[in-house]
């Protein structure tokens, strides 16, 4: 059933039934615990020092994604990329699921809202503004999404015990990076935010559309708090990239 709005972002198909789905291509293979990451060097070190092998690819025309295995005692987990925005959330999140990955930590950066956010805390985002357009084509159009309860507490309780300092919170998922303006900045900080990225909310609804488990870790990146955008080189944080990518496995490997 086809619920009509004004606008088509927000006119939304109850229906479960798309006429492509990942498993008519994607094939079951891969372990039911994955990390998905964005931070390609540190992954790569990552890969290098622990001799990680290839299992599996998540194929696309640019660039195919590899996905790694990691062996830990009698278990085994995968970690992977994903592309920047809510349509590649969604897709990776989509075929890895198909593939036979069925728990998920999600590990990537995010701007501060907050004036006293420091670079590199972790903050567990337990709901997203959905200001993106991928979240509307899995869920009817609301607010806010939130993430998986029973995840969020899991991961929260194994921070804590591995004694890593963590902010829960907000975050606002946006489509469109070049835009965030001063003003809008307010309203989402008004609002309850504390970061901005661009995949929560879709990692979010496919979450809840499939009801994967699934919960996030952000560390703080740039500061988008002030008159000023103040980088504060958030992207070349190897340090905090690659730790983060380290505690993603350990809560994934809890799950
Ligand atoms: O550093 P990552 O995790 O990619 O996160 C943020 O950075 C990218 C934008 O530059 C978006 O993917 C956004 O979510
Ligand atoms: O989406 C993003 C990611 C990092 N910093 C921002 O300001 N926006």
């Amino acid at each position: 059933m086809i619920l009509k709005n004004k606008y088509p972002i927000c006119e939304f198909d109850t229906s479960k039934n798309p006429i492509i789905h990942p498993t008519n291509f994607c094939h079951k293979s891969l372990p039911e615990k994955c990390v998905i990451t964005f931070f390609r060097k540190e992954l790569d070190q990552f890969v290098v020092e622990n001799n990680l092998p290839v299992i599996g690819y998540l194929n696309s025309e640019v660039f195919d994604i590899p996905v790694y295995e990691y062996v830990y005692g009698a278990d085994r987990l995968c970690i992977t990329m994903a592309f920047c925005g809510g349509p590649g959330a969604a897709v990776t999140l989509e075929e890895l699921h198909a593939m036979g990955c069925k728990k998920f930590i999600i590990c990537g950066g995010a701007g501060a809202l907050t004036k006293d956010t420091k670079v590199g805390e972790i903050i567990i985002p337990i709901s997203a503004i959905r200001d993106e357009g991928t979240s509307y084509h899995y869920l009817e159009p609301s607010r806010e999404i939130e993430c998986h309860k029973e995840t969020v507490e899991i991961v929260v309780s194994c921070l804590k015990q591995m004694g890593i300092p963590f902010t829960t919170g907000k975050t606002w998922t946006s489509d469109a990076i070049y835009r965030e303006t001063l003003d809008m900045i307010e309203l989402r900080r008004n609002e309850g935010c504390i970061t901005v990225e661009m995949e929560a909310a879709a990692f979010f609804a496919v979450s809840q559309y499939y009801n994967i488990p699934l919960a996030q870790l952000l560390y703080a990146g740039d500061d988008v708090s002030g008159e000023v955008w103040d980088s504060r080189n958030w992207n070349m944080q190897k340090n905090i990239r690659y730790n983060l990518i380290s505690s993603a496995i350990e809560v994934v490997k809890r799950l």
